[in-house]
């Protein structure tokens, strides 16, 4: 009867996984309990304690070996080693599927996608034509296996490796659900533009062509509403030969207009059955919701997203395509400021770059730079007046070197703008409006340096759209070219509903909807932004919290001030809240005589209730410290040279 040993010895040897040196030392392994093969063959787990000496140094390792069968697919291997200290070294357990998040406890969980055999268990699949291609031929091991798996997490704990989240690892199968002759494949791009778009265009088109020899490609017209309202375009390698040399989308692209009924309809009516949608989070949204209509209508219909951002804020993969681009973009902006700021005395040169909720490009663009001396970004709410404050900090920093350059996030300091200018309207898509927090700080700064009749010269660049519009660079083009490949391989090998993207470097297939369903954001606690802080020296604005609350008591100091004063005056005030698109005012003051000259003051007159008062001085002082200057387009009623304690 063959041992536990020679079974593992076996198993080994078709585990690529382990090095020569590993395999060998394995080979030597001492079984803690031998085991019948009877067992062993009968049973999908093998498990035993071995003694493993590789690279000089013994361990005991404990070593499990699990076979899961998957619907239609063939069986699945897990496989790992894991330390003594482990109750159980990284088991596969689950296979999740439809975007179905995985019970995860103590051990390897994979985070599956979708497969169209999930509800049309009976397709026939293919061999990979891939198979006869010289140029992947030539390639060993070209093939990804069914078990790759791709870690979202690669700093483990050395007693628990390989634990956590996995994601199935992206490539061109052995088989694949599709004949070529029978694809009929579509392209559409959404949201706002992004270098690169063309890019992964072409190497859909191309992809498909020559590697899988499908010739029916169509490009929608102009985002999701084009499925049902534009004529499609037909795609050829010709036609997209040259398009990655230019920005923008050579299929047009739109916010809103996303149609579940509609879209599906005209992938139905046209005969499509691979769909490639190139889009940010809300787009992936979508295609997750045509995804999931597709397999309610039980069709043999595959959905894969590429996601695209130029923001960088899609969560779980590395970096999405363009970010590259427009980090090195962003230099020309920051270098002319840079010349522009130091030609002159006390010279500032402020550069706004995209980053709508997160400020990657503004962290990235301002590290890769050095020339910039304070990189705000909508993660790290900063704030003007006072100690530790953006005011105080460019004084200084003139000071000392007698220029400066500030690199500022579309999405930063939204709330100290908001406050002046509320407003709840979104684009199409549903996105907030942002303030131009660009111009705002201009203004804030020029009025507060002309009021301590102090010289500045300011020059703002915003090079937004300049930056967005352009090709993708040589690191995106290759970039866009393995998304672009990473989707067609998954789509002809059947697997639906995901999106692709680079997982601590090798890219892997993520359900659509873990994709999304949170936002990447500059984690502040991570040593990147501590890199940052140390690179410009500027203020953490740690005292945000702080100072905001000083400034709400102040405000409502100054509420009770004007009160009192109205009452002094011989009025009686009304105490009523009034809602006025969305601006509130404690106190409404009725009064004929009194209308102009509380209007003056307070701007709270009859007849001004809508108004609010903006670009007030303020002379707060916030436990100690004092906040001195005007709140930029900051509303508040009325409040001069009032002292709050918070
Ligand atoms: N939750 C959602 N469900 C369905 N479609 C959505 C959703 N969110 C956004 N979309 C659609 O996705 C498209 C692009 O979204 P948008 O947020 O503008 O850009 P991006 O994809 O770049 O984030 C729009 O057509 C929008 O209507
Ligand atoms: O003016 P538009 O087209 O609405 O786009 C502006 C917004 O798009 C963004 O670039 C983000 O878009 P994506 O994430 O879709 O690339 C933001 O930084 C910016 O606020
Ligand atoms: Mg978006």
């Amino acid at each position: 009867m063959a041992s536990l040993s020679s079974a593992i010895a076996s198993t080994l040897s078709r585990v690529p996984n382990f090095t020569e040196a590993e395999r060998c030392g394995l080979q030597q392994h001492r079984c803690a309990r031998e085991q019948p093969l009877s067992q062993i063959t009968n049973v999908t787990q093998i498990n035993c304690a071995v003694a493993v000496s590789c690279d000089g140094r013994s361990r005991t390792a404990r070593l499990q070996r699990q076979v899961l069968l998957g619907p239609g697919r063939g069986g699945f291997w897990g496989s790992s080693l894991g330390f003594q200290t482990r109750r159980m070294a990284l088991t596969r357990r689950t296979v999740h599927r439809a975007c179905s998040r995985a019970q995860a406890t103590d051990e390897a969980v994979l985070e599956d996608v979708p497969h169209v055999t999930d509800w049309l268990p009976d397709l026939p699949s293919f061999p990979n034509p891939l198979q006869d291609n010289p140029a992947y031929t030539a390639v060993k091991q070209y093939f990804v296996e069914e078990d790759d798996v791709v870690a979202k997490n690669v700093v483990v704990k050395l007693r628990t490796p390989g634990e956590g989240t996995h994601f199935r690892r992206a490539g061109p199968r052995q088989k694949v659900y599709f004949k070529p002759d029978e694809v009929r494949a579509c392209i559409v791009t959404c949201g706002g533009l992004c270098p690169g778009l063309n890019t992964v265009i072409r190497e859909i088109v191309c992809g498909l062509w020559t590697q899988y020899g499908v010739r029916d490609i169509l490009g929608i017209d102009g985002g999701y509403a084009g499925f049902y309202s534009n004529n499609t375009i037909q795609l050829t390698p010709k036609l997209v030969n040259d398009i990655h040399k230019r920005g923008g989308t050579i299929l047009g692209t739109s916010r809103g207009g996303h149609d579940k009924t509609k879209i599906v309809a005209a992938i139905q009516d046209r005969g499509i059955n691979q769909v490639y949608i190139i889009g940010g989070d809300g787009t992936q949204r979508g295609a997750a919701v045509i995804y999931e209509e597709l397999k309610r209508r039980g069709v043999k219909v595959v959905v894969a997203g590429i996601p695209k951002t130029i923001d960088n804020d899609i969560a779980i993969i590395d970096k999405s395509f363009g970010f590259d681009t427009a980090v090195e973009e962003a230099q020309r902006a920051i270098n002319a400021a840079h010349v522009e700021a130091e030609s002159v005395k006390n010279g500032v040169g402020l550069v706004k770059l995209m980053g709508r909720y997160s400020g990657y490009i503004a962290m990235y663009a301002t590290l890769a730079s050095r020339d910039v001396d304070c990189c705000l970004i909508p993660e790290v709410p900063f704030y003007l007046e006072g100690a530790g404050g953006l005011y105080e900090f460019v004084r200084k920093r003139l000071r000392e070197n007698g220029h400066m350059v500030i690199v500022v996030a579309e999405g930063a300091g939204q709330e100290l703008i908001a406050e002046s200018t509320l407003t709840t309207k979104s684009d199409a898509s549903g996105n907030r409006l942002l303030l131009d927090v660009g111009l705002w700080l201009c203004q804030s700064l020029k009025e507060n340096f002309a009021e301590a009749n102090e010289p500045l010269t300011l020059k703002y660049i915003d090079p937004t759209y300049m930056i967005r519009a352009i090709p993708s660079n040589a690191s995106d083009n290759v970039y866009c070219t393995l998304l672009a490949h990473s989707a067609i391989h998954g789509a002809m090998a059947g697997f639906t509903g995901f999106t692709v993207g680079p997982v601590n470097g090798r890219h892997a297939y993520i359900p659509i909807l873990a994709a999304t369903e949170t936002q990447n954001r500059v984690n502040v606690n991570d040593r990147m932004w501590a890199r940052l802080l140390s690179s410009t020296n500027q203020p953490d604005f740690l005292s945000y919290e702080r100072v905001i609350e000083g400034k709400k008591a102040a405000k409502a100091a100054a509420s009770v001030h004007k009160f009192a004063k109205v009452a002094s005056n011989g009025m009686l005030p009304i105490q009523e809240k009034k809602t006025n698109g969305g601006v509130r005012d404690e106190v409404s003051v009725q009064s004929g005589d009194e209308k102009s000259k509380d209007a003056k003051e307070t701007n709270v007159g009859a007849g001004q209730k809508d108004t609010k008062q903006l670009e007030p001085s303020v002379n707060l002082v916030v436990q100690g410290s004092s906040i001195e200057g005007k709140i930029g387009l900051m509303e508040n009623p009325s409040v001069s040279n009032k002292t709050a304690e918070s």
